[in-house]
């Protein structure tokens, strides 16, 4: 797998608008994520986060520089890499079973019914295989979402905001089931947060992103132990790299608005 996973290398992107003309998104973006590292990105609206994630998952292509995922260039969506979104995406018609072996069933894979119940076990939902979407809380909900893409087996997952739509609670959970599912299956992850305490309770590094056209600014690593708990949130380590990170965000935005 080499040393790398993820790499971005002077990526640019820019959107044709029909009404009012080039838009730069992204410009001389570089980033290398580790095998099995957390990287959470955070920076304002705008600044091009989804931009990225969706050139990593294949499903738009960058105007300059490459993209590469272990080794390969990206040319399209995969298998190797599950996306969550903020909103679950799940098939509503399909119960939490039938939506994580959808894709595995598309795919031919055998033994789809006992992935899929394994993986549901993983995420803390024995016992709610049969329920559709409607029947399972927000949370839940993120969880087959979680365990629809783990069930095939990504050396990397990217998450769009993933427990953006949650309470507050059901958002800490979440995050410590994510630590949890990463400390068993050892995925990188690329993961987009608007919530700086967020960011460095999953990551072991954080960018912080200029304003558009985005760029990474700083980037900060953690000294957090793993694995971690909500008292983590609470330690001088944690309160550094808040500091640290708010100062960052605020140099972007006053660095626009001079
Ligand atoms: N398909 C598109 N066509 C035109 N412009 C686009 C397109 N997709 C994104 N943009 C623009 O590119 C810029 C970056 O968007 P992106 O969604 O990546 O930002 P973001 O950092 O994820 O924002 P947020 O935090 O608000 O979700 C924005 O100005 C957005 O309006």
């Amino acid at each position: 797998m080499g040393n790398t996973s993820v790499v971005l290398r002077n990526v640019s992107k820019q959107f044709h608008r029909k009404t009012s003309g080039p838009l730069t998104a992204l410009s001389d973006v570089n980033l290398e994520i580790a095998p099995g590292e957390i990287y959470a990105l955070v920076g304002p609206s705008g600044c091009g986060k989804s931009t990225i994630l969706n050139l990593v998952a294949g499903f738009d292509h960058p105007t300059g520089g490459s993209v590469t995922v272990d080794g390969q260039p990206v040319s399209r969506p995969g298998p190797d890499r599950g996306v969550v979104f903020q909103e679950h995406g799940l098939f509503p018609w399909l119960t939490a079973m039938d939506n994580v072996r959808f894709g595995l069933d598309v795919r031919k894979i055998p033994d789809s019914a006992e992935k899929a119940q394994y993986f549901l076990r993983a995420v803390g939902l024995a016992g709610f295989e049969k329920h559709y979407p409607r029947e399972l809380s927000g949370g839940m909900r993120q969880r087959v979402a979680l365990a629809r893409v783990l069930a095939n087996g990504p050396s990397v997952i990217l998450m769009d905001e993933p427990f953006g739509a949650l309470d507050a609670q059901t958002r800490l959970s979440m995050q410590e089931l994510l630590l949890d599912v990463w400390t068993e299956f050892r995925p990188t992850i690329l993961f987009i947060t608007h919530d700086v305490d967020e960011a460095i309770f999953v990551a072991d590094r954080i960018g912080v992103m200029t304003t558009r056209p985005g760029r990474i600014m700083t980037e900060l690593r953690s000294a957090l132990p793993r694995p971690r708990t909500y008292h983590d949130l609470a330690s001088a380590e944690f309160g550094r790299l808040k500091e640290q990170i708010l100062m960052s965000i605020r140099e972007v935005i006053a660095a626009k608005t001079e």
